[in-house]
């Protein structure tokens, strides 16, 4: 597969993979998505790559998935093609990520918002610069219940993560460190060089013993109920997201940014 909307560059046995579309806030097109999907098919394939580093190209990680893209390719999809397409593509790319058999960094800069925060909130390690900052306005913007993949309480906590939600506001990458959901913060300067140290360090690790200790730390999450509670959110956010009170929102929301131009966050 050729990549256009991500670039992908090995550095020893590191790969970095950046959601490349700077122009649109690397907000997550179609094609995007597909490709990152392939790229991280072919990361667990290459027995060089050992750890693989998830960034963004530009100011910001990413504006979650693009909009525009996803009402002109889907949005007279019916609520079954809906649910199969955000199966595959939406959770099923988290899910891919969370399973990946190696490390992962999340480098976020700037907006990391709803798809782009899932994508993240799916990596092992996150690390943000100073200018970062986290969200999921989906319940404001667009009347659904958060993103397809709950991870706000599994990241953060339970009382956080609800008044992340309820508020659709947004939370600094140093407010993400002190809730346990950010690993480290460093200046803007520093990131990209930050986290490829981290990454060099880590893929310095034996690759089968570092893939059994994931898979255990993972399973202890399962244990506590993760991929259950994740496939169950699925559900509950297709149904959100297939009611009169969802449409509306979005026919004024969504069909004013695509006509437009402009953004729908609810950036408060
Ligand atoms: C279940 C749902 C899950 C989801 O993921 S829904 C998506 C939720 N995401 C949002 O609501 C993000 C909204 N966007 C923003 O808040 C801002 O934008 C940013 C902070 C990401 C970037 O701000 P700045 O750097 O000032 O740039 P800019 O002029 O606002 O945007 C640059 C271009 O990017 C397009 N864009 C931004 N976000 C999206 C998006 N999510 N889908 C499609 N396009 C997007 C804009 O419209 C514009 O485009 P043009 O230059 O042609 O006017």
């Amino acid at each position: 597969m050729e990549y256009n909307d991500i670039t992908y560059e090995k550095t020893g046995a590191v790969l970095r993979v950046c959601h490349n579309r700077p122009d649109k806030g690397n907000a997550q097109s179609t094609r995007l998505l597909a490709e990152l999907d392939d790229a991280l098919a072919r990361a667990k394939a290459d027995s060089e790559v050992h750890v693989v580093i998830i960034g963004g190209q530009g100011k910001h990680f990413s504006a979650g998935h693009d909009l525009a893209d996803g009402m002109k390719l889907r949005g007279d999809y019916t609520v079954e093609q809906h649910w199969h397409w955000e199966q595959e593509h939406f959770l099923g790319n988290a899910m891919r990520i969370w399973d990946l058999p190696k490390p992962t960094i999340a480098e976020v800069s700037g907006a990391c918002i709803a798809g782009g925060f899932m994508v993240a909130n799916s990596c092992d390690i996150v690390i943000a610069s100073d200018d970062a900052y986290f969200s999921d306005p989906v319940l404001h913007s667009m009347g659904a219940a958060a993103v397809e993949a709950l991870l706000h309480p599994w990241v953060l906590n339970t009382r956080k993560a609800k008044e992340l939600l309820f508020t659709g506001g947004k939370i600094s990458a140093e407010e993400g460190k002190e809730w346990g959901m950010v690993n480290h913060v460093v200046p803007r300067a520093d990131l990209e060089d930050f986290t490829m140290k981290m990454a060099q360090q880590i893929a310095k690790a034996p690759p089968h013993a570092t893939a059994m200790l994931k898979r255990s730390l993972n399973r202890t999450a399962d244990i506590q109920g993760y991929r259950n509670s994740l496939n169950a959110h699925f559900d509950t956010h297709t149904v959100s997201s297939s009611t009169k009170e969802f449409w509306d929102i979005v026919n004024q929301g969504v069909a004013a940014m695509v006509a437009g131009g402009k953004n729908s966050g609810s950036d408060k």
